[in-house]
């Protein structure tokens, strides 16, 4: 089996729960190798984001470039990209990235037919962060606009929350019905698949909780055990570098989503408290420690 590769392009936390150093951990944890194109550096501690200072974007987009044609990475996941331009640029970049599999494949490959399989393209997991769990901005304006109209044509998978989805969409979600009605909507903007997370839905009866995942063929309901939850964040950075890593280790989109949800919501109740502020997600439970 080829190494299986990740590359995480995402802002910097110094305090470890988010961003590229989450990723990183999440990826080593599922004996993923992990590359990292950073956008931004936050000054953030475990209690919330400081400060935010955004690289320049054509050097952003630089470092994305050198990094996907060297390691030649089958999955791609992406954080917080902050500036419209690095949004829209990445669009650009992945299409390319993907048309030169696709002109490779058919150089080396007997012309498709319904007995050949269509060559498997790299994939591009999105996770659309637009703002810290305390609410501060990690998006410039035009970010919406950037993300709709140059990067989830090319997403395989966008795995937004319930604001995000509310934010790319402009629909009110209260319910698993209006779950379904965004994340159709989302996969008109061109994702292949979306998984809509359900954790900031207040309606789930007793102790189950659901993320939904959908495609143009298919909806899955992602049942689970509801915990007791405390403050801490990083889990959607946690949550799409698990989904990234199961997708490079060959798993598919329905298998690797099911069980990145569940390595996840067996770590939410859970947490470890590193600082003074919220707590992260526990990269071993075995070996916790406070
Ligand atoms: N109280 C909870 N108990 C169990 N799982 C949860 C809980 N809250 C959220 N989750 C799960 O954690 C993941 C992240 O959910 P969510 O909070 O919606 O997104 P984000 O972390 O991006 O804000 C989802 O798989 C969701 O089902
Ligand atoms: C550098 C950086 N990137 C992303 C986030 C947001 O983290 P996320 O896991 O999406 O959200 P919360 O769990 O914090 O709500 C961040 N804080 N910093």
């Amino acid at each position: 089996m080829k190494l299986p590769k990740v590359v995480t392009i995402a802002g910097s936390d110094p305090s470890g729960g988010a961003g590229i150093q989450a990723d990183l951990k999440v990826l080593a944890q599922f004996g993923v190798y992990g590359g990292a194109a950073v956008t931004a550096l936050t000054r953030q501690t475990s209690a919330g984001v400081l400060g935010l200072f955004p690289l320049p974007a054509a050097w952003v987009l630089e470092q994305i470039s050198d990094v996907l044609w060297d390691l030649r990475p089958p999955v791609v996941k992406t954080g917080m990209l902050q500036q419209p331009a690095v949004i829209s640029g990445l669009g650009r970049l992945w299409g390319a990235y993907l048309q030169e599999y696709r002109d490779t494949a058919a150089q080396v490959l007997p012309p498709a037919s319904s007995t050949t399989p269509a060559p498997t393209l790299p994939i591009l997991v999105v996770d659309p962060v637009l703002s810290s769990g305390a609410g501060v901005s990690l998006v410039d304006g035009g970010g919406l606009a950037a993300f709709r109209e140059d990067l989830l044509p090319v997403t395989t998978v966008l795995t937004p929350n319930v604001p995000e989805a509310e934010a790319l969409t402009g629909m009110a979600i209260r319910d698993s019905g209006d779950m379904i009605g965004a994340a159709e909507r989302l996969l008109q903007f061109g994702p292949q698949w979306v998984l809509l997370k359900g954790g900031h839905l207040p309606e789930w009866e007793g102790d189950r909780i659901a993320d939904l995942l959908i495609s143009r063929e298919e909806r899955r309901w992602l049942w689970g055990q509801r915990v007791p939850r405390a403050d801490l964040h990083g889990t959607g950075c946690s949550l799409a570098s698990a989904l990234a890593a199961c997708l490079a280790l060959g798993l598919p989109v329905p298998v690797a989503a099911a069980r990145a949800v569940e390595w996840l919501r067996q770590r939410i109740g859970s947490p470890l408290f590193v600082g003074q502020g919220r707590g992260v997600v526990c990269q071993k439970l075995e070996e916790k420690r406070e």
